[in-house]
């Protein structure tokens, strides 16, 4: 049988496990409306995405995951609780890496319930782990919202703390924030000299930049409002700069996110939810003790994620992106929802390396 050929039967496969766990399979277009859509995604895929216009529906994409369709189509007309399970091609631009597919076949499992959430996060970790077989995996986990809560619940105003809620997708560009609100960096002299100008739009040019004038004067307006606000405090940024370091087993991670708490107690509820998650999974047959929870993992994928994450990464493969991936998008089934909203869960494998994988055993 030919490569893509086995790998379709490899997604069928899964997609059957998936049914058996509970899932009615969907079915999402292939092209779908960039305008409204796109930005769900995040600076990342919204930098490789597959776009193309269309004289009558406006710019299309070619679907760059299942979440974002079936989450539309779950909020239009799903009953509730429900489990869906797909399987088809997602397409990604590769910007470094030619060698890495740009279209690939995902196939997934999405929990739409809100009885139990955190049984639901355990549910959809344990059937992707058991669907992995035997293949030789490591599990990562973390928590969207834990850094969340850490960030709203900073002492200071209400546009810093958006700007870093923003940036929890953009590693450096959060440390260079965090410097910057915390006075650790100096202003740039070229800042500071454009702040302290008194008609700073009258540059004598044309201006030939995507802003406009008004936004340019908003975002000077907002960096001089920003330069009279207090630092947030040395200690405050130490506990981010520590919940963000943190990297160990479970247990011990919410051994370690509870003491944190004691002095931010913003992260509080998050906390207890892990505590919850460890549970449900310790209850599900999942080896809790041995799996990793790492306060930064998922920072750099899907920016709808707002809690539970994880993913499964090839054993001394660090050059093969993971084999399946998922996390919690409470807050994307809102957006989408048009009044209504859900909790949800879900999670992708790809069958395209688990055949590799299996190939190479
Ligand atoms: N859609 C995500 C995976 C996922 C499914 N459900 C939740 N997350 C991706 O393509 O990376």
């Amino acid at each position: 049988m030919d490569q893509k050929a086995r790998v379709k039967t490899r997604a069928a496969e899964l997609s059957a496990r998936f049914q058996a766990a509970g899932a009615v399979p969907v079915e999402t277009p292939l092209l779908l409306p960039a305008e409204v859509l796109l930005d769900l995604y995040g600076e990342d895929i919204r930098g490789r995405a597959y776009v193309t216009s269309d004289a009558l529906r406006g710019e299309q994409m070619l679907r760059p995951d299942f979440t974002v369709p079936v989450v539309q189509m779950h909020m239009a007309h799903g009953a509730e609780p429900a489990r869906y399970t797909y399987a088809g091609e997602v397409f990604r631009r590769q910007e470094d890496d030619a060698a890495r597919a740009n279209e690939y076949m995902q196939v997934g499992y999405e929990v739409f319930d809100r009885e139990n959430p955190a049984a639901a996060d355990a549910e959809v970790f344990a059937v992707v782990k058991e669907a992995l077989g035997d293949v030789p995996v490591r599990a990562a986990t973390g928590d969207i919202g834990i850094l969340a809560a850490a960030v709203a619940g900073l002492d200071t105003t209400e546009r810093r703390k958006k700007a870093l809620a923003r940036h929890i997708w953009r590693p450096r560009r959060f440390k260079a924030l965090l410097d910057r609100f915390s006075g650790r960096a100096e202003m740039p002299a070229s800042r500071a000299k454009l702040l302290a100008a008194d008609a700073p739009l009258d540059h004598g040019y044309p201006d030939i930049g995507v802003r406009t004038q008004a936004e340019v004067a908003a975002r000077i307006d907002w960096l001089r409002e920003d330069a009279q606000a207090a630092p947030i405090s040395a200690m405050q940024v130490e506990l981010i700069e520590a919940l963000l370091a943190v990297r160990e087993t479970l247990p011990n991670a919410l051994e370690h996110i509870r003491d944190l708490a004691v002095d931010m107690p913003a992260i509080s509820e998050a906390a207890y939810r892990l505590r919850d998650r460890i549970a449900a999974m310790d209850a599900r047959g999942v080896d809790v003790n041995t799996l990793g929870f790492e306060a930064s993992y998922g920072r750099t994928s899907m920016e709808y994620y707002d809690g539970f994450v994880f993913g499964f990464t090839v054993e001394g493969r660090a050059d093969l992106p993971p084999v399946a991936t998922g996390g919690r998008y409470d807050a994307l089934t809102q957006v989408l929802g048009q009044g209504r909203e859900i909790p949800a869960v879900g999670g992708v494998i790809r069958p395209g390396l688990l055949v590799d994988l299996e190939d190479a055993a």
